[in-house]
Formats: structure tokens, C-alpha cells, sequence
């Protein structure tokens, strides 16, 4: 499907669009110095990280308070708080990125677009638990290391959003020799392998 047939599926505005296309532009000025995206990639970023970001905003009903980790070029938090401005959902979106330049280049690109998102510089298992709605992590760690985040940082009845690849089954299996745990996957729209994978009720095992 080409990205102008999946951008309608997934029922995004011209508005929204116009804000994604400064985004682009903000990503492509900032690649060349701190890579936040592999080169090879960058020609195709619609499909590839934006496109990849918008079915993750799309797989749950609006929330109170998104929580995007290790979140790096800012996929998907950065393209989830655009979608939230333009849908008036009011809803709060934070991003926790280590990485100092790339925590700059967040809150660049969010000014840029005009669209309000916290963004903490620190690490994750350092930042005070967050208690969010939706914790949303891509291309971070293994199944098991991100349950242990959500584990801190995801409200008792919240969903955390894990787009994985091919080998998603076998970190289901790894992960649930240390934690208990609901897991949904639903297929990819870019990569027919691919999954993000709704996890709720995460405890130790
Ligand atoms: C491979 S990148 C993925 C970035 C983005 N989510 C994406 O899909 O393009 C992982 C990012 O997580 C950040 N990171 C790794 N470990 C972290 C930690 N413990 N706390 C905060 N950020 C972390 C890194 O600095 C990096 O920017």
C-alpha cells in the first residue's frame, strides 16, 4: 500500500500531515549530526518511522497521559504528540531520552511543530515512576528489559505498546520466565512480520 493510500486508512488529517512535514524537515536537518535515524533509512522515513509511529497512537482509544522511553529520533513520541494536538485529545505526552543532544533535538522538533511534550533527560530506571496510561517504547531493548520499565512506569491498568520484529514469539517466550503478563499482538501495517505487541497486567512472575 503507498503512503498516501495508508495515511488515509489510518484516518490522519491534512493538518496533521502539514505538522509531519515539518517534522521531516526538522529530522533531516539534525540527521547528518547526531543520527538519529540510519541513513538508509531516511529516504524512506514515511513508511519506515512515520507511517510505523501512527498505527502505535492508532492501536488504543485516547488517554490521559502517554509515556514515550528511549525515545531517541522521536518515534513514535514525537509523532503521537503531534497526532494528540491535532485531535484535541488533551492528552499529556512525556518522552525520557538519555542522550542530551537527542533530547534537544526533541524538544526542537516539538517547538517547531508546535506541539506541547515534556521531554526528560535522563534514564529511564532513574526518572520517578510516571504512572501513565500508555508507556510506548521502539527498537529499545528486549521484551523482557522494557516489561521491567513498564513495571515501574505504567499505571495499574495501563497498556504498554512494544513494536517488534520477526523474532517477537521468541521474546514472549524469554520474557514470561520472569513476568506475568496479557499480550495482543497486532500485525504490522508497514512489515507483514512485524507486530506491536499490547501488553497489560504486567507483574513479577
Ligand atoms: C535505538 S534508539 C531508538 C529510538 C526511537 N525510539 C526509534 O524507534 O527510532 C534507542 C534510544 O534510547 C535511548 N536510551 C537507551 N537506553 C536508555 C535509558 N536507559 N534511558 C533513557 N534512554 C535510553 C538511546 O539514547 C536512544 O536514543
Amino acid at each position: 500500500m503507498s503512503v498516501k493510500d495508508l495515511l488515509n486508512q489510518l484516518d490522519v488529517s491534512r493538518e496533521t500531515q502539514d505538522r509531519l512535514e515539518v517534522f521531516e524537515q526538522v529530522i533531516c536537518k539534525w540527521n547528518p549530526k547526531i543520527n538519529l535515524v540510519s541513513r538508509s533509512s531516511l529516504g524512506d522515513l514515511w513508511m519506515r518511522h512515520i507511517i510505523d509511529s501512527i498505527q502505535v497512537y492508532r492501536s488504543v482509544q485516547p488517554v490521559n497521559h502517554w509515556l514515550d522511553i528511549g525515545s531517541g529520533g522521536g518515534f513514535p513520541g514525537v509523532i503521537v504528540g503531534i497526532l494528540a494536538a491535532d485531535e484535541n485529545s488533551g492528552m499529556t505526552t512525556t518522552l525520557i531520552e538519555s542522550d542530551q543532544r537527542k533530547s534537544a533535538f526533541l524538544r526542537t522538533a516539538a517547538r517547531e511543530c508546535g506541539v506541547k511534550i515534556k521531554v526528560i533527560s535522563d534514564r529511564i530506571e532513574k526518572v520517578e515512576p510516571h504512572k501513565a496510561d500508555v508507556l510506548s517504547a521502539r527498537a529499545l531493548a528486549d521484551l523482557n528489559t522494557l516489561l521491567g520499565f513498564a513495571d515501574r512506569h505504567l499505571d495499574v491498568d495501563g497498556v504498554a505498546l512494544f513494536p517488534k520484529g520477526v523474532t517477537w514469539k521468541k521474546e514472549l517466550e524469554a520474557a514470561r520466565q520472569h513476568w506475568r503478563f496479557d499480550a495482543e499482538p497486532i500485525t504490522s501495517l508497514t512489515e507483514p512480520d512485524a507486530v506491536i505487541l499490547k501488553v497489560k497486567g504486567v507483574t513479577l512472575a
